[in-house]
């Protein structure tokens, strides 16, 4: 296969000169092919959203997996681990994938954890370094959250790589969302600047499933399985008393996959409100008209809303951000909930309105089984990916392949739900909300 247009260009830290370990596995005769080389390059069919302006139809990624050769000695390598951001289902998978390869299969023996995200890489905030092994990372994968913590905030690049070099760490794993991945790339380039031998390998973690050119994040199938019976308790109270309303909210900052997605499993909806689609909320086309209509003839109605829906209905106040740098969004699902009371009031119409907000609930919780298994081979991709000398590069789930995205390629933009697209066009079909309530 050639001429790909698109860079999909891995860089490396070297040569890769010592025999894999994992050679042992290839049966006598068996050709060098089995460790994935250039022409076993995944085609990138572009599937979803409208990337196709991005990317020309020969690109391709490399696929993820063991290299014969490795760059790194197993024997005198430090690697680190450190989970960044919000919480999601399947970190202690993605640690305990990574330390179990490095341990067992590469004979990696000394793997730190980072502890809160990137505070733990400045000496101020005095954050203990674990040490990772098979004993300490055991039934881990069986709780939520993350065993090293996480954090928010910016922290001084230039510090980061000295805790790196004083560390002596040659590969150091980043576990994150986009700001993670912008961090990873700083660092990368700190990294190159100081003339390192360091790899930085991403794993894209966001319940959002909102990374650009990662088609699945783990945590993704957990969050949508949790989100539905958040749902299913939503139907219940709503047609449990007359004129009941049930009100969810799901996370989705800028996109609406796991909304969409939720009700589509859970086929309980009547409105999905989601980012990328603009509301009204007045007005005969407005959703609040539509809402009532429902009401009236069913007697019952669910509504799901994403955190980033509806923020042009919030009058214009000057924007907070986070620690990080995000934007901290307006609460749609309390600000819609005083609306649909306010407007049914206003209507003499008594409604039964119950509020469900499950959000930290769904990210916090441990991985479901899919997640599992998919956490596992992203962990392992990782481990394959940092030994061969790979560096900046994400492990991404593409087009059914497990493929290498450079960081360089995947950061700075986002990926959100089209309109136009299959998955919403399903929930109009399933919701019959035919309309985006614009008046
Ligand atoms: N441009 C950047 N340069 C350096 N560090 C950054 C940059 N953007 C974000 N970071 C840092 O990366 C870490 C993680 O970022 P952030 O809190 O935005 O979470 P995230 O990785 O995007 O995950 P989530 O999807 O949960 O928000 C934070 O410590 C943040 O300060
Ligand atoms: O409350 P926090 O930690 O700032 O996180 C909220 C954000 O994190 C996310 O879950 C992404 O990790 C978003 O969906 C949400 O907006």
């Amino acid at each position: 296969m050639k001429n790909f247009d698109f860079c999909t260009d891995i860089p490396t830290l070297g040569e890769a000169k010592i025999i894999s370990p994992l050679k042992k596995h290839t049966k006598p005769g068996e050709p060098e092919k089995r460790f994935i080389s250039d022409d076993a390059r995944v085609i990138v069919d572009v599937q979803i959203n409208r990337l196709q302006s991005d990317l020309k139809k020969n690109s391709s990624f490399d696929q993820a997996g063991p290299r014969e050769k490795i760059y790194f000695d197993p024997s005198k390598l430090k690697c680190a681990i450190v989970t960044c951001g919000g919480l999601c289902p399947g970190l202690n998978d993605i640690i305990r994938s990574i330390v179990l390869e490095l341990y067992h299969i590469y004979n990696v023996k000394t793997i730190y954890g980072i502890k809160h995200g990137l505070q733990g890489f400045i000496p101020d905030f005095q954050h203990d370094v674990m040490n990772l092994n098979p004993d300490s990372v055991s039934g881990i994968q069986n709780t939520g959250g993350s065993i090293l913590g996480s954090s928010r905030g910016t922290q001084d690049i230039g510090m980061i790589v000295d805790c790196l070099e004083r560390m002596t760490i040659g590969i150091l794993f980043m576990v994150g969302g986009d700001g993670t991945l912008m961090a990873s790339k700083r660092i990368v380039e700190e990294i190159e600047k100081r003339n390192l031998k360091i790899s930085v390998i991403g794993i894209p973690k966001t319940i959002d499933n909102d990374i650009y050119l990662v088609s699945r994040s783990f945590g993704f199938d957990t969050a949508v399985d949790v989100a539905t019976l958040a749902i299913k308790g939503a139907h219940n109270e709503a047609i449990a008393y007359p004129n009941g309303i049930g009100l969810v909210k799901l996370m989705g900052r800028h996109s609406g996959f796991l909304a969409a997605t939720a009700a589509l499993a859970q086929q309980d909806a009547n409105f999905v409100l989601i980012p990328e689609v603009d509301i009204s909320l007045d007005g005969k086309n407005g959703f609040l008209q539509a809402l009532e209509n429902r009401i009236l003839h069913r007697k019952h109605a669910v509504v799901i809303v994403a955190e980033g829906a509806g923020q042009k209905l919030f009058d214009k106040q000057q924007k907070k951000f986070d620690p990080s740098g995000n934007i901290v969004l307006q609460d749609i699902g309390l600000f819609l909930k005083e609306k649909i009371s306010q407007w049914f009031k206003a209507k003499n119409i008594p409604i039964s309105l119950k509020y469900i907000d499950p959000s930290y609930i769904i990210r916090s919780l441990p991985a479901n089984a899919n997640d599992s298994v998919f956490c596992g081979f992203l962990g392992r991709d990782a481990v394959h990916a940092g030994m061969a000398g790979k560096t900046k590069l994400l492990i991404s789930f593409w087009n059914n392949h497990y493929v290498h995205v450079p960081m360089d390629a995947a950061s700075g933009k986002r990926k959100n739900l089209d309109p136009q697209g299959k998955l919403w066009q399903s929930i109009l079909e399933a919701t019959g909300q035919d309309t985006f309530f614009t008046d």
